[in-house]
């Protein structure tokens, strides 16, 4: 396949990962907005963690929240779990890379706080392990996650919130997952500033 050809088929693929999306997604990503802003307007606060490209979108998430989206507001709290390299990797060094996240947690989480726990593959260990440190600290988790959400989706609680993108390959994934994102900064925003309810 000549390369523009490629690159058009990308977009096209890409199109199409949203418009699976967009049927199964937008129901659960509307309660996943009103469980977060609820959580940050009672004092929480929302914490976020993922590998690679997810520890990415964990550190745009949180930025978007603690700084601004797209409108003026009051900074919200939210942390990414992905920024720290000291405390990652004395983590990793001194126990084991899957705790890198759960120990935070175990630090700094409250009851009624909230975990946005980002994984494709739904699969991986530190992220399975900050979902079991937030349970037993009474802090909800919101999946986001792809491929059936692999090992996270039986682990999930009932008040849990699973936004799983159901396509197969990881960059199609992440695309709807930046998606996801800034559909979670734009509701927030819109509740708290009173423009819907
Ligand atoms: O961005 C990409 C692939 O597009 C990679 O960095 C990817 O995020 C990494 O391989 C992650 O370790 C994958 O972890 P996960 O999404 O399965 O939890
Ligand atoms: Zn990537």
């Amino acid at each position: 396949m000549p390369l523009l050809q490629r690159i058009q088929q990308q977009f096209h693929d890409s199109v199409q990962a949203k418009q699976q999306a967009l049927d199964v997604m937008a129901a659960p990503i509307e309660r996943a907005v009103r469980l977060m802003t609820q959580c940050l307007q009672s004092g929480g606060k929302v914490m976020a963690c993922g590998n690679g490209g997810s520890a990415a979108d964990s550190q745009h998430f949180a930025a978007e929240l603690l700084n601004r989206f797209e409108k003026e507001r009051p900074p919200l709290a939210a942390i990414a779990l992905t920024t720290d390299t000291s405390t990652l990797t004395s983590i990793a060094n001194d126990y084991r890379f899957e705790d890198v996240f759960a120990k935070q947690i175990q630090a700094l989480g409250r009851s009624g706080d909230v975990l946005l726990a980002i994984s494709t593959s739904g699969n991986s260990l530190n992220v399975i392990e900050a979902i079991h440190v937030a349970h037993a600290r009474g802090i909800r988790v919101v999946a986001l996650t792809g491929r059936g959400g692999g090992k996270m989706n039986a682990l999930l609680a009932a008040d849990d919130l699973h936004l799983c993108v159901p396509v197969e390959r990881t960059a199609r994934i992440q695309e709807v997952h930046l998606l996801t994102i800034h559909c979670l900064c734009d509701g927030i925003d819109a509740l708290i500033l009173g423009e819907i309810q």
